[in-house]
């Protein structure tokens, strides 16, 4: 049965085509169509790595991206993807509290993981996994009564964007110590199984801007904004090193309002378009897919495409 939903899948997606350096792109004709195959994709990606290492290592991005991935509650993915065995990290997060509404922890958290069959086997310790599965924001997360909601009253978290960055790397450092995340073989980065990547109309991926200076970081693993042109102002952000160390990217656009971005990103270019944040996303050793639909791809250039 998967596999004749497989194959009937592949036939239905337009066209897909590969660049040496821009890696691998799947144009789908539907949000239906998209959102199986990212399933079928991570899941894959799930079974090999839990396989090989016990562990699958996944950073999130908020926005659309969540909303697309919810097919992995569905059937047969609900089942056969082994969550217990998630470390789930964020590829970039909002300065603002867990429970406000432009935190990526709550939009993936209500919008996918509470769907999940075992929520309580990724929100939970009750697996014999060092330290939690989740990899939490602790301070800018903390369920203090700084940093919450309270009525229609916010106040901001006890921390600085800095000092959850910080606060971050050191937890993903602690991960890397122990190899729980692998380390990439060509700099003291972590190489995470999967990184996904959703993109804004101005071709900004996690919170990695167009023309920001956090684009050249270069030590740091996770950095921050204190002026994103989109709200919230305040955010951190795995950066560029990390992004491009993992083993596997997906960045995922739907909507033509991207289609220029997509373009710039993925097609051969002026060089004034070479920084935009969608393109420097190349990873070093791994693989680079792009999930589009019809709509964002619809300004590629088709010469690269069979169909
Ligand atoms: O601000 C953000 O935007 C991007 C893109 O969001 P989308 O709703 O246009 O898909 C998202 O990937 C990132 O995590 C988020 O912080």
């Amino acid at each position: 049965m998967l596999i004749v939903e497989l194959l009937n899948l592949l036939s239905r997606m337009a066209h897909s085509g590969v660049h040496k350096d821009r890696g691998e792109l799947r144009i789908h004709e539907n949000l239906d169509e998209l959102g199986t195959d990212l399933a079928e994709y991570i899941a894959e990606l799930s079974e090999a790595s839990v396989k090989e290492r016990g562990v699958f290592t996944i950073a999130i991005s908020g926005g659309s991206l969540i909303g697309l991935m919810g097919r992995l509650c569905e059937a047969p993915y609900n089942k056969t993807v082994d969550w217990a065995k998630w470390y789930i990290f964020w590829a970039d997060e909002r300065v603002v509290a867990k429970t406000h509404a432009d935190s990526n922890y709550k939009l993936a958290k209500d919008g996918l993981l509470s769907k999940t069959d075992n929520p309580e086997q990724i929100f939970d310790n009750h697996l014999p996994l060092p330290p939690q599965p989740i990899v939490f924001l602790s301070n800018v997360n903390s369920p203090s009564p700084v940093g919450e909601f309270e009525g229609n009253h916010y106040q901001m978290p006890i921390v600085s964007a800095e000092e959850a960055a910080d606060d971050y790397e050191f937890h993903v450092r602690q991960l890397v110590k122990t190899r729980t995340i692998n380390v990439s073989d060509i700099s003291d980065c972590p190489k995470f199984d999967l990184i996904l990547l959703g993109m804004g109309p101005d071709g900004h991926v996690a919170s990695l801007f167009p023309n920001h200076p956090v684009l050249d970081e270069k030590d740091e693993w996770v950095t921050f904004i204190t002026d994103s042109p989109k709200s919230p102002p305040e955010r951190i952000t795995f950066t560029l090193p990390v992004i491009n160390s993992a083993s596997n990217v997906a960045v995922v656009v739907t909507g033509e309002s991207k289609a220029e971005a997509v373009h710039l990103a993925t097609d051969d270019v002026g060089a004034d378009c070479l920084s935009l944040p969608a393109r420097l996303v190349r990873p070093i050793r791994g693989k680079l897919v792009w999930f589009l639909d019809k709509l964002a791809a619809s300004k590629l250039d088709g010469s690269r495409f069979s169909e």
